[in-house]
């Protein structure tokens, strides 16, 4: 009975089938009762058996299953291996494609056409030579440094390309005035003959659009704005800001234009009498706040003083994004948290939001922000993109408007702290043109020996190295085919200091060559080329007019024997170590 209950236990237990077991447990004869528990106790057995058997069959196939289940996760890593072996191969394939194939390809249609260049390395193209040029030339005007200490001016050579662009120099000696080189696998062409620099200003299709070469490197600084967009986006842009810079607006600015002059004279003024009647200054940060303030007031009216503010941030988002990001450029990843980057993103905000705090205090002004402003609230887009057509082409116009003219305003001063001939020529037409009376928009219109020294600064110190432009479609210029995706860069000084086109006194300063003659009309540069030629040109003339006429009628410069010749390629070329002048007040010319 024990086996009874204890066989009852363990089929409950072990959950075997209850039809094994018997049914009923009333009393019985022993011998049946003997019988029966034989019975049972065989059939348990059975059971047992039969429980363990399946028990075993089961265990086996749960194995079984293990086993298949270990196959098939064997099987998947195996498929993903795999996967990712031809995910890796292809993404070289396309890398190399991309990185080396295509730039070859376009190398090679430019062969085709008899115009070769440098042999480019994997997978930079020519960066090697090119920082390995730049080293060199920096060692050499170390040295040129060296030996002309103190010199004040002695010995400069008004020629910057073997300190800026010394690769292109040597490129250009060894393939000639028109020839290829690549940047990782962007392909450039160097254009320095005449013929198709001619053809690329008479193009004004949209086809031939801005370079988009350090277009990620530079995007916070320009964005989508006017400098670097292309297509209808610059054309709705360009409309909206050229008419704010039309010679009628211009003229209205200029009395703005000499009220921000005056805290500069003012302050040479003291320093000069400070130190008994004769004074050396570094110029450069006195200018760029003349600059500032001209096109603070201009683009933002009343709020110019805020204004003012964004520019510091610009400037330094200018020095954070005036190196190029290789990788960047390479690969289109922009948003790399490199320590530059993070810095450039911080300004960038920071000058979003201060751009957005004037938009919303602006007043009735009629300047232009409040022409960006009528534009943006006019198209019918969402408010993000709103703001930043605004913010962008607020930077874009501040930094347009303000690096280029200060830099030509500091080397126009050093040309004629260097040239008294030509100081004493300006001088005595400002007084003649003048006569006492503050400048107007009439005067200026007078200045012609002014307006040649300053035609000839921009000939021999452009600011804009190059004019560049890419081939957004297959494009055909001065009988060149150029493949679209191209990056077309002309060196300006190149063109500048062509004996061809300015004669033998090339890399002299002589503002005479622009009395009698109009300036090449397609080899001269300054303000670019063509359908993207600078809209603040007459602006800028204006500006730079105002400021070195009232400083030339106000002092003597001479070139301070601390000044050192040091141009450098930045976003614009710049004096690396300034200039500085000795400063005298003028006598009465009366
Ligand atoms: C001496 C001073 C200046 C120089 C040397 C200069 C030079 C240049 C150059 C070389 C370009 C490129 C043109 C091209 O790619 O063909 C340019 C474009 C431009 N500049 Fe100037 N610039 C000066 C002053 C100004 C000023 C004062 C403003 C405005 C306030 C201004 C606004 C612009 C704008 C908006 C563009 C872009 C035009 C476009 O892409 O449609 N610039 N400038």
């Amino acid at each position: 009975m024990q086996l009874l209950f204890s066989g009852a236990f363990l089929c409950q237990s072990w959950h075997l089938d209850s039809s094994t077991l018997p049914e009923s447990t009333a009393p019985i004869n022993t011998y049946h009762h003997l019988q029966e528990a034989r019975i049972t106790w065989h059939s348990l057995i059975a059971s047992l058996h039969h429980w363990g058997s399946r028990e075993r069959e089961r265990e086996r196939e749960r194995e079984r299953e293990r086993e298949r289940e270990m196959e098939q996760v064997a099987m998947a890593v195996k498929v993903l291996l795999s996967l990712c072996c031809v995910g890796a191969c292809g993404l070289v394939v396309y890398l190399y494609n991309i990185l080396w194939l295509v730039p070859q390809r376009v190398l090679a249609e430019f062969r085709m056409q008899g115009i070769g260049g440098p042999p480019p390395s994997f997978p930079y193209g020519n960066i090697a030579d090119m920082r390995e040029a730049i080293a060199a030339a920096k060692a050499a005007r170390a040295s040129a440094r060296r030996a002309a200490a103190g010199g004040g001016g002695v010995g400069i050579v008004h020629d910057y390309r073997p300190a800026v662009l010394p690769y292109y120099e040597k490129w250009r000696k060894e393939h000639g005035p028109i020839f290829t080189y690549s940047m990782g696998n962007v392909v450039f062409l160097h254009v320095s003959r005449p013929d198709v620099v001619r053809d690329i200003n008479l193009c004004v299709s949209l086809d031939l659009g801005k370079s988009s070469y350090l277009k990620a490197t530079h995007e916070p600084l320009f964005g989508g704005g006017i400098l670097k967009s292309n297509g209808e986006a610059w054309l709705h842009q360009r409309k909206i800001i050229a008419p704010e810079f039309f010679l009628d607006k211009v003229k209205g600015m200029v009395d703005l234009m000499a009220d921000s002059a005056q805290p500069l004279l003012k302050l040479w003024e003291e320093r000069v009498d400070r130190n008994g009647g004769i004074t050396d200054i570094k110029i450069d940060d006195d200018i760029r706040a003349y600059s500032a303030d001209v096109i603070s007031r201009t683009c933002f009216g009343s709020s110019y003083i805020k204004g003012k503010e964004i520019f510091m941030k610009i400037r330094e988002l200018q020095q954070a994004v005036s190196k190029p990001n290789v990788l960047a450029e390479m690969t289109g990843l922009r948003f790399f948290p490199s320590t530059r980057n993070k810095q450039a993103w911080e300004l960038h905000k920071e000058v979003r939001k201060l751009i957005l705090e004037i938009v919303k205090e602006s007043g009735e002004d009629r300047n232009l922000l409040s022409a960006i402003l009528h534009s943006a609230s006019c198209s019918r887009v969402g408010i993000a993109e709103a703001e930043n057509f605004i913010v962008d082409n607020c930077k874009s116009i501040y930094f347009a408007g303000y690096e280029s003219t200060a830099v030509t305003a500091a080397w126009c001063l050093m040309l004629l702290g260097l040239h008294p001939e030509w100081q004493d020529r300006v001088r005595a037409e400002v007084h003649e043109v003048c006569r006492g009376r503050p400048v107007d928009s009439q005067s200026l219109q007078k200045m012609k020996n002014l307006t040649m020294v300053i035609q000839e600064t921009l000939r021999l110190y452009p600011a804009g190295a190059f004019v560049s432009r890419q081939a957004l479609q297959n494009l055909r210029l001065g009988g060149v085919h150029i493949p679209k995706g191209v990056n077309i860069y002309i060196p300006v000084s190149t063109m500048h200091l062509d004996p061809k086109l300015w004669g033998a006194d090339v890399k002299e300063f002589n503002p005479e060559r622009f009395s009698d003659v109009k300036p090449q009309l397609h080899s001269y540069l300054p303000f670019g080329a063509g359908a993207r030629t600078c809209l603040g040109q007459g602006f800028a003339m204006a500006e730079l007019k105002i400021l070195i006429s009232l400083i030339i009628s106000k002092f003597v410069l001479k070139l301070s024997p601390h000044y050192e010749h040091s141009p450098i390629l930045k976003l614009t070329v710049e004096p690396e170590l300034g200039v500085d002048l000795t400063l005298t007040k003028v006598q009465c010319l009366c």
